[in-house]
């Protein structure tokens, strides 16, 4: 069976109510690709509202979830918290937490363990620096944060996983890998599935591509038998954000 297509939209630290409802309205009115799964990803303060606002086909995503059940745990949110929001998604990994707020591999990959455990589905984020790139090191980087989940994960736990492989360069910077560029990561991430996990993770985990994905871009980004859809920051806040769900059609 084919992999479907995957779109998400990371509004990061972006949007107060009045502008996240624009943005979830303009969604439901549009036409999207029915082949397509799109998930969104408020802020927290806005999960419920989204998902209250948002059709029940997009789903939505938080942007963190903490690894412990419940607890003194100031400013955390749990797994049990996010699913009694009706939340079913969510963001874990992503390099900003990595890079600014210090997340390290064996961290990120206890709370996908407990975020999987606990009934989400995880958009597990990976991917190297400039200066890593650089040093010929893209693919013994995502293998690291790979493997680090995989320490944790059942096999068929990475069911409820996709991949964005996001260049920490490429985000947010108007530098978009390569069609090229994105393939190989994608190929060897694919690789690295079939060798770890099995075969069958190896055929329907989906890898996703994130990092200055725009409406310009994505049409040739998606031709590419890797790239399974896209993890999408600044321009999942504009309208333009439907050209790229609708990528394939
Ligand atoms: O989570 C999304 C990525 O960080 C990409 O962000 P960007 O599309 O603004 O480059």
């Amino acid at each position: 069976m084919p992999r479907q297509f995957f779109v998400g939209g990371n509004f990061k630290m972006n949007g107060v109510a009045e502008s996240i409802t624009g943005i979830v309205n303009n969604l439901n009115s549009s036409k999207l690709d029915p082949n397509t799964e799109v998930v969104i990803s408020p802020p927290a303060l806005y999960l419920t509202l989204t998902r209250s606002l948002a059709d029940p086909k997009i789903g939505v995503a938080a942007q963190n979830v903490f690894d412990k059940p419940n607890g003194a745990f100031t400013g955390e949110i749990s797994v049990e918290q996010l699913k009694d929001a009706k939340i079913d998604w969510v963001v874990i990994g992503h390099s900003e937490r990595r890079v600014i707020l210090k997340e390290t591999d064996e961290f990120i990959a206890r709370k996908t363990k407990a975020a999987i455990d606990g009934g989400l589905s995880v958009i597990f984020c990976i991917g190297e620096t400039l200066e890593e790139r650089e040093a010929n090191k893209t693919i013994e980087v995502v293998t690291r944060q790979l493997n680090a989940a995989a320490k944790e994960l059942s096999k068929e736990q990475w069911a409820k996983v996709v991949i964005a492989y996001e260049p920490v360069w490429a985000i947010g910077t108007g530098k978009v890998a390569t069609t090229e560029q994105a393939q190989e990561v994608h190929a060897a991430i694919r690789e690295w599935l079939g060798k770890t996990i099995d075969s069958h993770a190896q055929e329907t985990v989906r890898v996703i591509y994130g990092g200055s994905v725009s409406e310009k871009n994505c049409r040739e980004l998606a031709t590419q038998p890797d790239v399974d859809g896209f993890l999408v920051g600044g321009a999942s806040l504009k309208p333009a954000f439907v050209d790229i769900v609708n990528a394939r059609i």
